[in-house]
Parts: C-alpha cells; sequence; structure tokens
C-alpha cells in the first residue's frame, strides 16, 4: 500500500474515533429549536441550545433553525452572538441553516427587512449567495412538495420521501437563492408553483438547497416532516466525511 491510500484510507477511521458523537448547538433566540434538537440527536449527535457566545466554543457546529430571520437577526445582536459567530464562521465552523436559518447565513439580502432607523437587516453570512426573502409568496401560499436532492442518496437514514433521493420538503414563507458565487454547490432546485401577485414566474427552477465549504442551507423545513437524512449530512460534515 502507498503512503497516500494508507493515509486515504484510514484518516476517516481516525476522525470517527475522535468524534464519535459531535456535540451540536441549536441558536435558540427564536424559531423551531424544537424540531431541530429532535432531527440532531435521532441523526446521532449530542445537542445543546446555544444563545451565548462562549456557548459557540462548547460545540462542533450549529443549527439556525426556521422562524423569522429578522428577529433572530435582532436577537442574536442583543446577545452579542453576531460577531463572535461571523468569526467562526470564517475560521470554518460548520453552519446548517434551514428557511429563516439560509437567510442569516446569506452574503446578500436582496429585500432586506428594515427597521424603524431604516437599517437593514443583518445576516450572519458565510456562503457567497443572494437570498430573496418570502420569496415563494406569503404564508398562505406555503407548500409541501418532493424535491430531487442527489446528494442524500449516500446519506442513511430516516427519508421522508418515496424516492431515495428526494426529500418532502416544507415551504413556509420560504425564500430562495437567487444567485451564487464561486465555490458554493447547488444541493437541489424547484420549479417555481404558480402563486398570485407580483414576479410569479411559475416553472422557473429556483435553488433551495446550497452547501459551500463547512455550511449548509436548505429554503425548506426537513424537520417538520420526519426527514432526519439532511441532519445527518450535516453531522457527516462536521465529521469531516462528507
Ligand atoms: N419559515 C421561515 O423560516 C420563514 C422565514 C421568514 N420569511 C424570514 O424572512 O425570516
Amino acid at each position: 500500500m502507498t503512503e497516500m491510500t494508507r493515509v486515504a484510507t484510514e484518516a476517516p477511521a481516525a476522525r470517527r474515533s475522535r468524534m464519535p458523537n459531535p456535540r451540536i448547538g441549536v441558536l435558540a433566540l427564536q424559531g423551531d429549536v424544537r424540531e431541530h434538537e429532535l432531527a440532531l440527536h435521532d441523526g446521532g449527535a449530542d445537542v445543546v441550545k446555544v444563545r451565548r457566545p462562549s456557548e459557540l466554543d462548547d460545540v462542533d457546529g450549529l443549527v439556525i433553525p426556521g422562524g423569522e430571520s429578522t428577529a433572530i437577526d435582532k436577537l442574536a445582536r442583543a446577545f452579542g452572538m453576531m460577531d463572535p459567530l461571523r468569526a467562526k464562521i470564517a475560521q470554518g465552523f460548520p453552519v446548517y441553516g434551514s428557511c429563516a436559518g439560509m437567510i442569516l447565513l446569506a452574503d446578500r439580502v436582496a429585500d432586506p427587512a428594515r427597521d424603524g432607523l431604516g437599517q437593514p437587516q443583518q445576516t450572519f453570512g458565510g456562503i457567497d449567495m443572494t437570498v430573496r426573502r418570502n420569496a415563494f409568496g406569503r404564508q398562505v401560499d406555503s407548500f409541501e412538495t418532493e424535491v430531487p436532492m442527489p446528494v442524500l442518496s449516500r446519506i442513511s437514514g430516516q427519508s421522508s420521501a418515496g424516492d431515495a433521493d428526494a426529500v418532502r420538503a416544507v415551504f413556509i414563507r420560504a425564500p430562495w437563492v437567487e444567485s451564487i458565487g464561486e465555490g458554493v454547490e447547488i444541493l437541489a432546485s424547484v420549479p417555481e408553483p404558480h402563486h398570485e401577485g407580483p414576479g410569479s414566474d411559475a416553472g422557473v427552477a429556483r435553488i433551495v438547497a446550497v452547501r459551500s465549504g463547512n455550511l449548509l442551507a436548505t429554503s425548506f423545513h426537513p424537520e417538520v416532516t420526519g426527514e432526519r437524512r439532511i441532519h445527518r449530512l450535516f453531522i457527516d460534515m462536521i465529521r469531516g466525511e462528507a
């Protein structure tokens, strides 16, 4: 066996033995924290709630839940989380964001909400992408559909869809990714469903899941349909196995 193949075959096992159960935080400022805790737990992680900057140093990765990105932004600033989390992300800290969490991982928001002083909402950023909030329409336009996601075919665990490489996905006032920079991988797209209102462009493919290095983001909520493989993918990323 050459030195190269020995390193290639032994490294993942060595990493696994160092990190049997990664400890993953769920940012517990606002949103569907409990559902993510359950999904991570089912995936084999130790799970803790994270609210304070010091707690970031006790976890191997972080999930930013769905909810309301403007509320999470305001609370993150109030709790002094904004700059410490930005710094961790810049150092390669693994983070998965769903829905509002996707918005908070975007470097740019196409239509940011503004506060009373006209200041746009802020994000932690890290993924070189522009997201559009509430892009699929309002609450009444929320929908559920099966989304092909080929990356999941090699992830073991509970699937919510009939198809091995698809996910049953719930979109609730969901964002889509309008543009991506270099180094951002598209993991899933869906055809835009018809909805009333300006800008509806039924049938156009919209990006709804991306990965950039150690950062993962989905427009939809896998945590509410019993889907577990996206959380497993994130756990594998933390272990250095995906
Ligand atoms: N389900 C969700 O997380 C909705 C996200 C919400 N529209 C926002 O802008 O934060």
